[in-house]
């Protein structure tokens, strides 16, 4: 008898739910596509492309839809012996300045034998070579910045990459950029003169509705799943949850492929609700786990500071009654503590992550505001990952300790 054999009962495709799969076709975004082909018509014109931003937040389709628009327009003009078009695609995570990002853009396009060193060129060495690649390509060129957020301030490329040919660098190539970030700010925080070039377009992304993500579900699991491995309130389950949470198609999908992997691992043969739950608790740990494994050591610390306040039972709990735990802790372990304004930034940042929830309270008449923080996860959640977490940092041992002492 074989050690492995098929799935016959939940998933007939497993990869149709995976971040990678792209749809053959793009559920609920009709009005973002009007605006998004309206903006890529001069492509097909054989005329300049304009510059795009496309905006929201993680898992909403920005990319998607432009594989999907851009794969269409690349076999489109197809039909037009005077278009020629090349679509370059970056991802600018972790390139944090125009030089990077003009230097991998260079390395995109030259063959692996011809890479060129990110670092140690002139700035405008780089520009050059830049602009003698996209000139040797000719035609129109769209330059696809994924995460452009992560360029910061640093952003004259986004200026200079589209006005190269009104500046005379190049003259047979007609360059555009479609810039994608899901950091809402990053857009105000633009330079003007950026913004009028970059944003010349702009399409923006809502979050999704529930009913907008079970259609989403809907097809994917039509061609992922057998026809009887789900109840029929599974895909409005996971769409609710997602939809309440973040609006993210990519959070309801992976919801339904863990609650997909749950069944398949208990042996059963039909995704029930109770999957769809258990699926939300494992991914939720999944992500706390991630965000504790990848905080500083004063993170670790802050962290352990509001744990064992939490235990004691007396959260939500007021910065200056954290910064004391936090300190004791700190020096138990050998590390000299953050001042207090500090410690707080590290608060903070707990709450962006998900982990922390941030109260913002008045003092009554005399005005002035202060914080309190409480878990944003349930506290044995949040024990039970730092149990796991056997290996990160020192620090959870306090935690680890008060546990103990609550538990007695
Ligand atoms: N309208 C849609 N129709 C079908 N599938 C979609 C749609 N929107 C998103 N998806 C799917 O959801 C997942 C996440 O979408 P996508 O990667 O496009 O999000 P994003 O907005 O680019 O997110 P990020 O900013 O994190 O990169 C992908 O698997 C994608 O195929």
């Amino acid at each position: 008898m074989p050690l492995f054999d098929r799935d016959t009962s939940i998933f007939s495709d497993e990869d149709v739910l995976r971040e990678d799969y792209q749809p053959e076709s793009i559920q609920e975004r009709d009005e973002e596509i009007d605006t998004y082909m309206a903006s890529l018509q001069p492509v097909i014109n054989g005329a300049q492309p304009r510059n795009l931003f496309l905006y929201g937040k993680a898992g909403v389709g920005k990319t998607a839809v432009t594989r999907y628009l851009l794969s269409h327009l690349e076999r489109d003009v197809d039909a037009y012996d005077d278009v020629a078009l090349t679509v370059v695609w970056l991802n600018c995570n972790n390139l944090s300045s125009s030089y990077q990002v003009a230097a991998n853009l260079v390395n995109e396009l030259r063959p692996p034998s011809q890479q060129i060193s990110t670092t140690g060129y002139p700035r405008q060495t780089v520009f050059d070579m830049l602009y003698t690649e996209l000139e040797s390509i000719g035609g129109t060129v769209l330059i696809v910045l994924d995460e452009i957020d992560h360029i910061g301030d640093d952003d004259g490329i986004l200026y200079e990459l589209p006005r190269a040919r009104a500046n005379g660098y190049l003259s047979s190539v007609k360059p555009g950029i479609i810039g994608i970030s899901n950091d809402l700010s990053f857009h105000d925080s633009l330079s003007p003169k950026v913004k009028d070039t970059l944003c010349e377009e702009e399409v923006h992304f809502p979050p999704y509705t529930a009913g907008e993500l079970r259609s989403i579900l809907e097809q994917r699991a039509e061609n992922a799943l057998y026809e009887t491995a789900y109840e029929t309130n599974v895909l409005s389950l996971c769409a609710a949850l997602a939809a309440q949470d973040t609006g993210s198609a990519r959070q309801a999908l992976d919801l339904l492929y863990k609650a997909g992997d749950i069944t398949r691992a208990a042996d059963e043969t039909t995704i029930r609700e109770s999957h769809v739950r258990d699926a939300q608790q494992a991914l939720e740990r999944g992500q706390i786990r991630q965000g504790m494994m990848e905080l500083t050591r004063h993170g670790h610390l802050a962290l352990a500071a509001v744990l064992s306040i939490a235990i004691s039972d007396e959260t939500p709990a007021r910065v200056r009654e954290i910064y004391p735990e936090y300190s004791a802790i700190a020096e138990r372990f050998g590390t000299k503590p953050l001042v207090r304004r500090r410690m707080h930034d590290h608060l903070s940042d707990l709450a962006m992550q998900g982990i922390l929830k941030r109260y913002a309270r008045n003092h009554g008449r005399s005005g002035g505001q202060y914080y309190e923080y409480d878990l944003d996860v349930t506290l044995e959640l949040a024990l039970d990952v730092v149990d796991e977490l056997e290996d990160v940092d020192i620090s959870l041992e306090a935690v680890r300790g008060a546990k103990l002492r609550g538990l007695r």
